[in-house]
């Protein structure tokens, strides 16, 4: 039931025949502390992640966000009798793969089930999900705060993760309040949906915001679900509840439909000091299902209390017992290899998960570790840093600035993806290399960049030459460029007679060595 969107729950909702009418970062968080006796906030996490698959779970219906209504679904998707699931194996290897990154154990044999619940965009009047024996359980992720005045104290936590279940998502109530009616798009009912139930081990907004962000980019090095989370891709339910450390967990309420990391870390500290001040004032919490309220910044209760519906939970008959293989080895003899789910094959195929990744650019280049968080927040980033390094002799430590303020700032500012930039690794390379081997100064290479970002189709050098900006490094020349000056001004010349004065104090760069030219006026 978590899955569906239930803003605009209690309006009217269309007739069930009518289906088809419808063909058309780091602050510093006080909640994040703890004293003895004092009350303090305990938050779990459910996450519904789509699956990235072309097609959804039971059917083979394409997966695409901005398509128009009900374009997308196949008559099982609509629940037509007579219609059964055929499991996307896709989807199963991407709930493995999430799994084994997520450090669970993976059931070989796990189990679907039904729960029901009458909904308008629940054609079938249940989802298939695995209530009674999941895919993966007994997880842990890692996942890391920046703390401190600059944000450099790198502080890590760690989340259980108590299981992975495959279900089916539900379709869309739109509703029309120009013509008072509710119409259903059924395109998203059937979307594979991996649900991660996280133990409720963190204990304010801002740890919650930094598991998810974790998570998401977990799941986009992984491919498995591509995170984001305006799109609806991936859905976060915040269990909140206060409690006296060292005693009993309290009554958790519900927050649901947050849909941005910003949000989950307000709604999440609203909450607990909402249930601090209720106890406080005598009060008891409710079990309740709340909805946050960006505007306001408040939480508010919802009509329906989920803790009290029965979901009247059965076993899916027309599914058997999904089993996966450990190893090719493993294998009954006349199953397929390539039909066969092979954790083994999936293991070998994990790639450089965050956090490995974060820890490698920290010891393999010298950067500090605020660095490695911004390199691996940004998609793209860490491989344009790298490209940079591959064509410049420049150390690490000077380049990552470049990267991380420069080139980012830029296209934060302008709201672009690293892919986007008009300067490519291999220009700003060679603008760095111009700068290290003594061709320009340094603030004549944040000129240059300024007009690489405008002019994408102009080499620094170009840049250069035309602007001449170039430091002159020939002695002869420089000779001629301050007896000109010397020439050119004999009344101050003679003023400083006999004082003894440096005037210009000319950088010459010589075969990368500095030497300083002072010229003496007598
Ligand atoms: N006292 C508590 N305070 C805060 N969070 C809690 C507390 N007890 C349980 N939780 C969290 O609540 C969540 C329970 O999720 P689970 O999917 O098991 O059940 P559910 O919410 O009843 O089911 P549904 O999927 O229908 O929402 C977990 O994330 C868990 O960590
Ligand atoms: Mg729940
Ligand atoms: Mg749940």
């Amino acid at each position: 039931m978590s899955n569906r969107s239930r803003e605009q729950e209690g309006k009217r909702l269309l007739p069930l025949n009518s289906w088809f009418s419808f063909i058309s970062t780091s602050y510093f968080d006080p909640l994040c502390l703890s004293a003895p006796h004092h009350l303090v906030g305990v938050v779990g996490l459910e996450i519904h992640a789509q699956v990235n698959s072309n097609t959804k779970l039971f059917s083979s219906s394409p997966v695409c966000f901005s398509a128009p209504p009900n374009s997308l679904v196949s008559f099982f998707d609509a629940s037509l009798p007579g219609t059964l699931p055929v499991l996307n194996r896709r989807c199963v290897e991407a709930a493995v793969m999430t799994g084994l990154a997520l450090n669970c154990t993976i059931n070989r044999k796990s189990l679907f089930d039904r729960k029901h619940y009458f909904y308008a965009d629940l054609p079938a009047g249940y989802q298939i999900t695995q209530q009674r024996q999941p895919i993966a359980v007994d997880g842990m992720m890692t996942y890391s705060r920046l703390e401190g005045k600059k944000g450099s104290q790198v502080i890590r936590r760690n989340v259980r993760i108590k299981q992975i279940q495959l279900e089916q998502d539900s379709g869309k109530s739109l509703h029309d309040d120009v013509h008072s009616q509710t119409l259903i798009d059924l395109n998203r009912a059937g979307v594979g949906l991996m649900e991660l139930v996280m133990e409720p081990d963190m204990s304010c907004g801002e740890e919650a915001a930094a598991a998810v962000r974790e998570l998401q980019l977990i799941l986009q090095a992984l491919g498995t679900c591509q995170g984001n989370m305006s799109e609806g891709q991936l859905r976060v339910d915040a269990n909140v509840s206060v409690h006296r450390p060292g005693e009993p967990l309290g009554i958790r309420t519900e927050v649901k439909n947050i849909n941005s990391v910003r949000y989950l870390a307000r709604a999440i500290d609203y909450e607990i000091q909402r249930q601090i001040d209720v106890l406080q004032r005598g009060g008891t919490v409710q079990n309740e299902t709340r909805a946050y309220d960006s505007k306001s910044g408040e939480t508010i209760p919802m009509r329906d209390k989920e803790g009290l519906q029965d979901y009247r939970f059965m076993p899916e008959p027309n599914l058997p017992p999904l089993i996966v293989y450990e190893d090719n080895a493993s294998l009954p003899t006349g199953i397929d290899a390539c039909q066969a789910v092979v954790v083994q094959k999936i293991r070998e195929g994990l790639p450089e998960l965050p956090s490995v990744k974060r820890d490698r650019l920290v010891q393999t280049y010298g950067i500090l570790p605020e660095h490695s968080f911004t390199l691996v927040n940004e998609d793209g980033l860490v491989e344009f840093f790298e490209a940079v390094l591959k064509a410049t002799k420049k150390e690490p430590r000077k380049v990552i600035g470049w990267v991380t303020n420069e080139l980012l700032g830029h296209l934060k500012q302008k709201d672009m993806s690293v892919a986007e930039s008009p300067i490519s690794p291999l220009a700003l390379a060679e603008l760095l290399e111009l700068q290290e081997t003594g061709h320009i100064s340094s603030s004549v290479a944040k000129q240059v960049f300024q007009e690489m970002w405008r002019s994408s189709d102009k080499s620094p050098l170009h840049i250069i030459q035309e602007q001449d900006l170039g430091l002159v490094s020939d002695a002869t020349q420089l000779h001629k460029i301050c007896q000109k000056v010397v020439d050119l001004h004999p009344d101050e010349v003679r003023q400083t007679i006999p004082i003894i004065v440096n005037i210009y104090a000319v950088k010459l760069l010589i075969s990368n060595k500095s030497y300083y030219i002072i010229i003496w006026f007598i």
